[in-house]
Parts: structure tokens; sequence; C-alpha cells
């Protein structure tokens, strides 16, 4: 291992001391269902009916009682049951009755039976194929019983959560409130995106890259903008933050250089739980406890500040709001479809775009330059290529792991 590389800590080992110190919130508030899309509960929902809330037919068909199928001959149309106008007459023996999909099967039916499996003589009805009891029959409350839980606490809702409380005919739910993010840049070249840039000076990306993904976590960003690098706006930048949010986070300034004050200001304010992770890149990750928040300060070049908001500040985020589901993105092995530069020591989040070749195998290729200021091999790539810390050099056709980007890093 290279000398630089002692003495930093596992992304395991980080994630581990970060997570364990985390108390989530409790907050609530109701929201009505159209509004709880990205929302997370704030605890178990349980339904309040049966569903299906009767039994009802699985198939457009017939109604029937199987005593009068077993006499093996035509049987008359005694009435209609459509979804929502259910058959309410009376049901002589010796007949059926034409239901359709999602229909209340009549009382006293015991088995439905697709029209495919029928044929129509004259007004009668013949049954073709052999009927079971309860065929076709959807019974109450064979999905979810009432007084059920049906969500945990700790869930985001979405397209499969929401629609299924919808079922229920639950207008509002419990959901926690949102978590308050500050968010500022720090550098003394950094500009706004519209402004021209002057000598020595470059976009601020990071803040953008931070707000987007914070936003599309469901958090409240309070955008504190760019902090030059000088103590004095530094540590008035770092009460603010403190003063509003549950988690601040930074950019830059948190390596060794005559200008990177954030890990001091850390340590003036609060206190700083670890600094400097063994992953590329990302190394000069610093986390912390401020009085009012929990402090991360994400390293300055933009593809260091994105792999270390996605690998910990988005377990941070989840676990503050009792998430029970891993934030933490799944790995598969694939083979490299081209030579990756590795220099043991860090564990590299290279980026790559995997696919299936034409021999039907997932592989991934190196999206080109890896270094922690290039954003553009970063834009092409589908994925994260995960090479062990004391890995080296991958040759072509070698087994490497990779993490599929989820949705915070896709379009
Ligand atoms: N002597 C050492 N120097 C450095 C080390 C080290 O261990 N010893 N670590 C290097 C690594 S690794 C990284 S990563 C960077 C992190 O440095 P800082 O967090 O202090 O960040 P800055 O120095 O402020 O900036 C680094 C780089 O990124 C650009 N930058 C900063 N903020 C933004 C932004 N919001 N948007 C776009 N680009 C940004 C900045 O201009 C610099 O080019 O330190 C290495 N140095
Ligand atoms: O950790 Mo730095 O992000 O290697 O460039």
């Amino acid at each position: 291992m290279e000398s630089f590389t002692a003495g930093l800590i596992s992304l395991e080992e980080a994630q581990e001391k970060m997570l364990a110190q985390l108390t989530p919130i409790t907050d609530s508030l109701s929201v009505p269902l159209t509004e709880a899309a990205g929302r997370i509960t704030a605890r178990a929902v349980t339904s309040p009916i049966d569903v299906p809330p009767f039994d009802n037919a699985a198939m457009d068909g017939y109604a029937v009682r199987l005593a009068d199928i077993n006499r093996g001959i035509p049987l008359p149309v005694a009435g209609k049951a459509f979804a929502g106008a259910p058959f309410t007459g009376s049901w002589p023996a010796g007949s059926v009755i034409r239901i359709m999909t999602g229909a209340p099967v009549p009382a006293g039916c015991e088995a439905v039976v697709m029209q495919e499996e029928t044929e129509q003589r004259d007004d009668a009805i013949i049954f073709n194929a052999p009927v079971n009891a309860g065929q076709n029959i959807r019974l109450i409350g064979d999905d979810i019983r009432a007084g059920t839980g049906v969500l945990a606490a700790g869930v985001r809702l979405g397209a499969a959560e929401l629609p299924l409380l919808a079922s229920l005919g639950i207008a509002e739910v419990s959901v926690l409130r949102k978590l308050r993010v500050a968010v500022f840049s720090t550098g003394d070249e950094l500009q706004p995106v519209g402004q021209p840039l002057a000598a020595g000076q470059i976009y601020d990306t990071n803040r953008f890259t931070v707000s987007l993904m914070l936003k599309k976590l469901g958090c409240e960003v309070i955008d504190l903008g760019i902090i030059k690098d000088d103590p004095n706006a530094l540590r008035a930048a770092f009460e603010e933050a403190d003063r509003q949010a549950d988690v601040v986070i930074s950019t830059g300034g948190v390596s060794v250089g005559e200008a990177d004050f954030t890990k001091t200001m850390l340590e003036e304010l609060g206190a700083i739980t670890f600094w400097k992770l063994a992953i590329k890149p990302g190394k000069p990750f610093a986390f912390g406890r401020l009085a009012n928040s929990w402090f991360c300060g994400l390293p300055g070049n933009p593809v260091s500040a994105a792999v270390t908001f996605y690998q910990l500040v988005v377990p941070l985020l989840a676990t503050l709001t009792g998430q029970k589901k891993s934030a933490l993105p799944p790995r598969q092995k694939v083979r490299a479809a081209t030579r990756l530069k590795k220099t043991p020591g860090r564990l590299d989040f290279q980026r790559g775009f995997y696919r299936r070749n034409d021999q039907g195998e997932l592989e991934v290729h190196s999206t080109g330059p890896q270094g922690s200021h290039v954003f553009s091999s970063f834009a092409q790539a589908n994925c994260f290529i995960v090479l062990e810390r004391e890995r080296e050099n991958v040759e072509a056709g070698e087994w490497v792991e990779i993490e599929p980007f989820n949705a915070l890093l896709e379009g």
C-alpha cells in the first residue's frame, strides 16, 4: 500500500460509524394521497377494508351451481351481473347467470365458467369443460384482510405503493416531515452558472449536483450559495446552515491545502467523526456533528462530490428517515470489456457503461479518463465499476463488480 493511503478508513467502516450515530426523525404530518409521492411513511399502514371487498368473477362467463352443471344439460340464462350492477333477482335452480369480470357473484354461486368453455344453443348454455368448485371466483379478502398491515413505517411512497393505498380507499397518509438539508459550495474560483467566467474561475457544479439529488430524494433544500475560502465567511455559513437544517452539506476545501478550512471549521464548531476514506474518488470526505445538525464535507472535485454523496449521504438520509430498505446499491459481477487502470490502496468507483454483448452476456466498458475532475466520463456512464482496494490493473476479460446507477443518477 502506498504511504499516502495509510490511515484511510474503509467505506464500510465509514458507513457503519456514520449510521450508528443517527436517530431517525419522527415528526409527521398527514398529506392527501395525491401529494404523497416521494414522501416516507411515518407509521405502518393497515387496511381498513377487505380486498376484494366481495366475492367476484375473475372471467366473463356464467355463474353456476355445480349440481346444475353435473346434470349435463343445456341451462337457460336467468339474469345478468355486471361490475357495478350485481344480479339482485332470485336465481331459479337449473339456470345460470351471465356474469362479467369483477361483478359480485350471486348468492349460491359455486363457480364461474369462462365463456370460451361454453356454447350457446338456442336460449341455453352448454358447458364443454369440467367445472371445479370455486373456479374463477376471487374471494373476499383473498388479497388483503381488513386490519392487516400493508405498508411498514419508513417506506418511500411511489407508483407501487400509492395505488395500493388508493385501492384501499385511504385518502390521506401519515408521512415524515421533509428533511431539511443546507447546501453550500466553497471556493474563491467558483461562479454560478449564467455568469461569465473571469480568469481562473470555473462554474459551480457541485451545488447543482447535490441539490438535484436532494430534491429527487424528497428533501427540502436550503441553498446557501457559494462561500469564499475565508474562515469568517465559512463560519457564518456553518452557523446559518446549522440553525436551519437537519443535515449540512458543503463541497470543497476539505483537503489539506492552505485554503482548505472545512475540516478545521467542523472541529471548531462541532465534532468530527471521521475524515479521509480509502475510496477513489472521494478520499477527503469529512463527517461529523454540529450543534443541531449532521455535517458532511464533500470533496471539491465534481466526480468526488457526486460519488461521496451517492455512497455516504444517501444512506445517511435514508437512515434519518427510518427507511428499512437498504440504501446501498446492489452490485453484480460482469466481465470487463476494456482494460482498466487501477492503483492499489483505495476502493475505486470507476465510471463505466455496461451492456449485453452479442453473446448475450453482460460486459462493462470504461467510459474514458477517470480523473475526479472529469465529469464527461461520468455523464456517459450507466454504472460504477467497483474495484477492490488491493486490486491492480484489470485486463479485458477479467471479472469485475459493477453497481448499476439507480434512479438518482439516471435521467
Ligand atoms: N496534498 C494533497 N492534495 C490533495 C489531496 C491530498 O490528499 N493531498 N487530495 C486530493 C483529492 S483526492 C481531492 S478529491 C481534492 C479535494 O479537495 P478539496 O475538497 O479541498 O476541494 P478543493 O481543493 O476546494 O477543490 C478541488 C478541485 O475541485 C474544484 N471544485 C471545487 N468546488 C467545485 C465546485 N463546486 N464545482 C466544480 N468544481 C469544484 C476545484 O476548483 C479544484 O479543482 O484534493 C486533492 N488534493
Ligand atoms: O478523492 Mo479525490 O476524489 O481522488 O480526487
